[in-house]
């Protein structure tokens, strides 16, 4: 890896077109930049290390969270402003995390619930009302978020978690079916504005486009604006997307917040060029 003493770092594990983009519009602002394979990195914590890193802004874009938490957190130990930081991470990471979090800070969610043993689990569904969502509090992409619409099929998942799961499996993170349209809203928010949305729509309840969800632009109304803001804020995301559902009675509430967020399916359909955007927050960091 070479490293030319740049400012700005970006600090990835594979080059997905959403990097290639990034990269294209720090190209064009003109801005010198490391492209930092991080796989590859090596970071000593003595005098030595210091000189190593020559970086004051990162911005961390690796696919793996583990390792992106953690180079964040290495880096921040010498100084290095990290987009997003490391706690940001940590709780956008965990969606029980962050819901507690929003819950804290007031912001709209839907109804959730977590228990810590398959019995109360049970119990807990029951409370909520079927269907339930049953999710990972890690993972993305839609993984192993199931919808569980009678007590047999309560049981069974359960009881996979119990038998197959290792210890994250041992959390329930359970929460109300939202009677959303076909479809569920990413906003994106760079330093504290939130510069553009897409619809996500699917005729399958789990709206991801990684799971085949067509993404098409959604208006920035001043609800969605606001919401996405103050779900930003709420967890001190730097650039994030915030993904909103829409309830047909209670109006839009937030599911998560994504803190190394894709955006290469919504440049096009919004028109917002989110790469440079991103290019110019990280730029006025230095
Ligand atoms: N409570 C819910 N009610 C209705 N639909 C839901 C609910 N929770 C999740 N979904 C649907 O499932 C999708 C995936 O859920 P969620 O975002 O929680 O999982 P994820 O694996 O973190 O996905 P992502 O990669 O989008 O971050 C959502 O985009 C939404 O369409």
């Amino acid at each position: 890896m070479e490293t030319t003493m740049a400012d700005l770092a970006v600090l990835y594990d594979r080059i997905r077109p959403d990097e290639r983009m990034l990269f294209e519009a720090l190209d064009d602002l003109g801005v010198p930049y490391d492209k930092v394979y991080t796989p590859q990195l090596r970071l000593t914590f003595d005098a030595a290390g210091q000189a190593q890193v020559p970086w004051k802004v990162a911005i961390e874009r690796c696919v793996s969270q583990s390792r992106g938490h953690g180079v964040t957190r290495a880096l921040e130990a010498f100084g290095v402003r990290v987009i997003n930081p490391s706690d940001v991470i940590e709780l956008c990471g965990d969606k029980l995390a962050t819901n507690a979090r929003l819950h804290h800070e007031g912001v709209p969610t839907p109804r959730t619930g977590v228990a810590f043993d398959g019995e109360t689990a049970l119990a807990l569904i029951e409370d909520i009302g079927y269907p339930v969502v049953l999710k990972p509090t890690v993972g993305s992409w839609g993984r192993m978020v199931s919808k569980l619409n009678d007590r047999d099929a309560a049981e069974a998942v359960i009881e996979h978690k119990e038998v197959l799961g290792g210890p994250q499996h041992g959390i329930f993170y359970i929460q109300e079916l939202i009677r959303k349209p076909d479809r569920d809203i990413r906003a994106f928010v760079i330093g504290g504005q939130c510069i553009g949305a897409i619809y996500r729509t699917s005729e399958h309840w789990i709206t991801n486009t990684a799971r085949g969800a067509k993404a098409s632009n959604c208006p920035v109304t001043p609800d969605i604006a606001e919401l996405a803001v103050r779900a930003a804020a709420a967890v001190h995301g730097q650039i994030v997307a915030i993904d909103l559902m829409e309830d047909p009675e209670r109006g839009l509430m937030v599911i998560e917040v994504n803190h190394t967020m894709e955006f290469k399916n919504s440049v096009s359909t919004t028109g917002v060029n989110i790469p440079r955007l991103m290019g110019e927050y990280a730029i006025s960091l230095l």
